[in-house]
């Protein structure tokens, strides 16, 4: 008998870094399903204008109306204090209007087998639920981030956090290792943990948006992790030597599992592009050609406009100034970012520095001009710079970049941290990455990590998991 043919509904958080790999894990289930299963990946309609030009065979990038315009006068597209309501109100109409026709047999005429749900869309869960589907989480970061979120409630019992998200030890500054939450060689600070530096939310409503998603998460059997299972060995995320910490602070449900499958993106087909929100620069490969092979900086913030202050994005141009080296710098329209520019930068810094507002990332990073990566720590441009061995300077600003960062810096040491953004700490950071003993170890480093991570029992697991997932989806 021939197998029935089934789709399954991808539910995004909708923001570049998280459709991004959402589609990776869409392409990876249809390839394995070999022409039995379809997927259909459901954006609200601001992103579907932007990256509806998205095409791969078995995967649809649907538009779901929400009803919150873009950003007045700027290249953005709405932030999160606009469209949580949206997603809280309109879509699950929405949704179920098109769980309803796949029901009929409108659309792809298929069957739908299952959901896979982001949890920062959590509204999506009880949609699901209500149509009987069987929902399965996808957690788009590490699984140290999703512990200090499921930590909240815990927190909030023992009084280090207020109801309303205040943190209550004054001193944001306390190691939050003493609470044995993340290994304490981390480093990392109360005030690093990122629910409390998400800045796109009021902090009432940044504390309330996670205690829902959480509550909602206890009814899912299984999250999908986006990141290197412990089988990665010093390429893991459930922290190497501390296993003791692992899934300890996961709800209490002993069903719910974790599977790690990840990082996508290193079982992505590189020659198959993903979509993005904006038109990357395609000048940029032709500057790049033209540089010394290891000599550039490549220097970019992410997919949104994080909270960097206009004296720091300046800090930032005089130290790559006075670094004296080329370099490669996104530059989003945003507002705050564009003040920071000194007048006159770009014809001062003129064939040593190129500034464009949206870059072909992955294709740069692989280039042989590159030297390093001054990042934010967003994570998929941590698994970006591992994938391509480049080293990394880091400048966390919000949400989980300093987690990420304590890993690159501390756990993996195939980046530094950078103190401050003034231009001498800048110049003199880039000096250390680029030069002398400090730059090899790194190189070194980052190319091993690339290895583990690569080649090793890590992707194998994330195989193994993606299999036994889908296993479970069609039943058997
Ligand atoms: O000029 C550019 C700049 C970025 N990118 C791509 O945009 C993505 C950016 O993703 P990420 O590095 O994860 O940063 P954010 O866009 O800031 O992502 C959000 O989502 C991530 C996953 O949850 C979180 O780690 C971040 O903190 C959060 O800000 C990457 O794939 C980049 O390759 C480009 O293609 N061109």
């Amino acid at each position: 008998m021939a197998a029935e043919l089934t789709q399954i509904v991808v539910v995004p958080f909708p923001a570049q870094g998280h459709v991004t790999p959402m589609l990776h894990l869409a392409r990876a289930i249809v390839d394995r399903g070999h022409g039995s299963i379809s997927a259909t990946v459901a954006v609200p309609d601001f992103i579907h204008r932007r990256m509806g030009q998205y095409s791969a065979a078995g995967v649809a990038l649907v538009s779901i109306p929400c009803g919150v315009a873009d950003e007045d006068g700027s290249d953005e597209p709405p932030g999160p204090a606009m469209f949580l309501h949206a997603m809280e109100h309109r879509m699950p109409a929405q949704l179920e209007g098109m769980l309803q026709s796949a029901r009929r047999g409108v659309g792809a005429g298929r069957r739908v087998s299952c959901l896979v749900v982001d949890l920062l869309a959590s509204w999506a869960i009880p949609v699901a639920a209500r149509f009987g589907l069987p929902v399965v989480g996808f957690w788009v970061g590490m699984v140290a981030t999703y512990r200090t979120v499921a930590v909240i409630p815990e927190l909030i019992a023992k009084g280090f956090v207020s109801e309303s998200g205040t943190l209550l030890p004054a001193d944001g500054t306390k190691n939050i290792g003493d609470l044995n939450i993340l290994p304490a060689k981390l480093k990392l600070r109360f005030k690093d943990l990122p629910w409390l530096l998400d800045s796109a939310l009021p902090q009432k409503s940044r504390i309330s948006f996670w205690l829902q998603a959480l509550d909602r998460a206890k009814s899912l059997r299984c999250i999908l992790v986006n990141s290197i299972s412990k089988e990665g060995g010093a390429g893991g995320d459930s922290p190497d030597d501390q296993q003791q910490y692992d899934y300890e602070y996961l709800p209490q449900d002993q069903q719910q599992i974790m599977l790690h499958v990840g990082p996508l993106l290193f079982n992505a087909d590189a020659s198959k592009k993903t979509a993005t929100m904006w038109q990357p620069d395609k000048t940029c490969m032709d500057w790049l050609d033209k540089q010394s092979p290891g000599s550039v900086i490549y220097v970019s913030f992410g997919s949104w406009a994080a909270p960097i202050q206009p004296d720091r994005i300046r800090g930032f141009a005089r130290g790559l100034e006075a670094s004296g080296r080329p370099f490669l710098w996104v530059l989003k329209s945003h507002p705050s970012w564009r003040a920071g520019r000194p007048d006159g930068y770009a014809e001062k810094v003129s064939g040593r520095g190129k500034i464009v507002s949206w870059a072909p990332q992955e294709d740069v990073l692989k280039h042989e001009a590159l030297g390093c990566y001054v990042t934010h720590c967003g994570w998929n441009s941590v698994l970006e710079a591992v994938r391509q061995g480049v080293r990394m300077i880091c400048y966390p600003v919000s949400a989980d970049h300093f987690v990420n960062c304590a890993y690159v810096v501390n756990v993996w040491k195939v980046g530094v941290e950078l103190a401050t953004s003034g231009q001498g700490d800048v110049k003199d950071c880039i000096e250390r990455v680029m030069e002398g003993d400090d730059g090899r170890r790194l190189q070194r480093k980052v190319n091993a990590l690339r290895e583990t991570v690569t080649a090793g029992e890590a992707m194998r697991a994330a195989k193994r998991n993606l299999t036994l997932f889908m296993d479970r989806i069609n039943g058997s």
